[in-house]
């Protein structure tokens, strides 16, 4: 069964945790938290209110005794853009995959980490949003903007008050693609409005709105298990595989939209003559 180790055990890791102790399809060997952190050296289980589950947190300053004693096929991290990025590289270099759901990442930081997964010939899924519902959201989002040309785009991002990166790691993502949807020479950058209230989970909105009407595609996750199911989606896909993807890829967004389309021209709709 594929060995996963956490990284980042803060709201989302700890309940990716909870979900993933609970779930027969994956081993949680291991945890990774910050070396200040009195979570290290604790069992994981105990820290998330469940019973002891024989599952280590090591500081990230000792991630190779974490590696060679727990032998993770790979690792799920949710902890922040500085340390994940200075911690991918030690995965990498230890030859394990890794599903990246951390996000506030700037643009260089994330050539980085592309450059460092290419370097080591290493395993990765960078996703901003893990959940499956936000990848269709993008899909559809791409589609309505190039049909409803001349349209404006706006993007509304909702989170819990005490998320740090703003605008959010998925609202980001959307402007950049939907910016490069539109033609060149046109292209122009979409607009980001962010909340910070309470307890929001997550919450996107794309308005594409026209002088006499308007439609909203928005996606919300209602609790931190809509993560963990996409980690555990991403972590199944990433499993085997080396090479650089994306959410999308492992969905094969692209492969069933061109099914969708080779399935219309084989039915084309069936028209009457005039007789
Ligand atoms: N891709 C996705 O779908 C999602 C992404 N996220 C992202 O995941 C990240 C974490 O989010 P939250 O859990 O809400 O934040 P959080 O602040 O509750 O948790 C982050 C944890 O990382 C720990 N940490 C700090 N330094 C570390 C190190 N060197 N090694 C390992 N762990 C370290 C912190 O102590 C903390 O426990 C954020 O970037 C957030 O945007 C969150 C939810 C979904
Ligand atoms: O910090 C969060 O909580 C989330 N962060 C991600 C982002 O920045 O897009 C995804 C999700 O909406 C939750």
């Amino acid at each position: 069964m594929m060995k996963v180790c956490i990284s980042g055990l803060g709201r989302a890791g700890s309940q990716i945790a909870k979900y993933l102790l609970a779930c027969d399809r994956v081993d949680l060997v291991s945890g990774i938290c910050s070396p200040t952190s009195t979570k290290a050296g604790r069992d994981l289980g105990e820290i998330i209110g469940c019973r002891a589950a024989g599952v280590p947190v090591y500081p990230s300053d000792r991630i190779e005794s974490c590696i060679f004693n727990t032998r993770p096929d790979l690792i799920l991290d949710f902890s922040n853009a500085a340390a994940a990025l200075k911690n991918a590289e030690t995965f990498f270099s230890l030859n394990v995959r890794v599903v990246m759901g951390t996000t506030g990442f700037s643009k260089a930081e994330e050539a980085e980490l592309y450059a460092l997964a290419d370097r080591f010939g290493a395993g990765l899924i960078y996703a901003p949003n893990i959940t499956r519902g936000v990848s269709t959201m993008m899909l559809l989002t791409e589609l309505a903007s190039r049909i409803l040309t001349g349209y404006d785009v706006e993007i509304i991002e909702m989170h819990h008050k005490r998320k740090v990166d703003i605008p959010s790691g998925t609202a980001s993502k959307l402007a950049d693609r939907l910016r490069e949807s539109l033609p060149v020479g046109e292209r122009h950058d979409v607009p980001v409005s962010s909340v910070r209230a309470g307890g929001i989970v997550g919450c996107h909105k794309v308005m594409l709105v026209g002088e006499n009407d308007m439609i909203e595609i928005s996606h919300q996750s209602f609790s931190r298990n809509a993560f963990a199911e996409g980690a555990l989606f991403a972590a199944e896909f990433i499993q085997d595989k080396t090479g650089i993807f994306e959410m999308k890829d492992a969905m094969n967004l692209d492969g069933i939209l061109m099914d969708y389309l080779n399935q219309s021209s084989d039915n084309p709709p069936r028209r009457f003559a005039l007789v």
